[in-house]
């Protein structure tokens, strides 16, 4: 049997295109946000989404005792806010980048995202390195932008959203 070692698996997963979100979370822990493309829809009764987390991430402590985070998934012209938010720059300048207004949990939504998704984390499951985040969704706003954004092959991509 073929062994999978890490860049086997990451250079396959870089072929698999995904949306970009920034997470972002308030609370007694304070506030903190960060990039992720390990975002998904669980099921729809009750709406919830995973959120893969890097137990490793400086943001992982605020989000574990908050229990409440915002999903911002990123229109196109949002990639600098993406890099600021996936890179290792302090929290105070990452915020100060974009736009932001109180969710429902208290969290930072992003103004001009695709959609945004309030939610409470209501189960966490390790699975190696990282936490799988279970979020109820409590509260959504979504924005007609013209234009999504993609990871993929390392690099962001513009999708265009078909006239209807
Ligand atoms: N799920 C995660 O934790 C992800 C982390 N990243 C971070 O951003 C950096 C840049 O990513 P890329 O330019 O796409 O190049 P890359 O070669 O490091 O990663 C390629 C792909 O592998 C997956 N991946 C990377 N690191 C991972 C991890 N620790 N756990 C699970 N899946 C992982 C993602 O799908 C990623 O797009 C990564 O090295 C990583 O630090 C990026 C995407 C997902
Ligand atoms: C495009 C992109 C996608 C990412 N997706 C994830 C993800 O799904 N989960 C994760 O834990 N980290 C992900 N990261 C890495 C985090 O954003 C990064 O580790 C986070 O900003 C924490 O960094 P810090 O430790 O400096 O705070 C991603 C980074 C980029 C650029």
């Amino acid at each position: 049997m073929m062994a999978i070692n890490q860049q086997t698996f990451r250079d396959a997963m870089a072929c698999v295109g995904a949306a970009v979100n920034i997470i972002t979370t308030d609370g007694d822990a304070g506030q903190a946000g960060f990039t992720a493309s390990a975002v998904c829809s669980v099921t729809d009764s009750p709406p919830t989404l995973l959120v893969c987390l890097n137990r490793a991430a400086s943001v992982w402590p605020v989000f574990n005792q908050n229990r409440a985070l915002c999903v911002n998934t990123l229109a196109a012209g949002q990639e600098s806010l993406s890099n600021l938010f996936g890179g290792k720059t302090a929290m105070a300048e990452r915020f100060a980048a974009a736009q932001w207004q109180t969710g429902e949990t208290g969290c930072p939504r992003l103004e001009g995202a695709l959609a945004s998704f309030d939610c409470h984390i209501t189960q966490v499951v390790s699975v190696g390195t990282h936490d799988i985040l279970f979020c109820e969704i409590q509260a959504i706003v979504h924005h007609p932008a013209p234009e999504g954004l993609v990871w993929f092959n390392r690099h962001y991509h513009t999708l265009m959203r078909p006239a209807c």
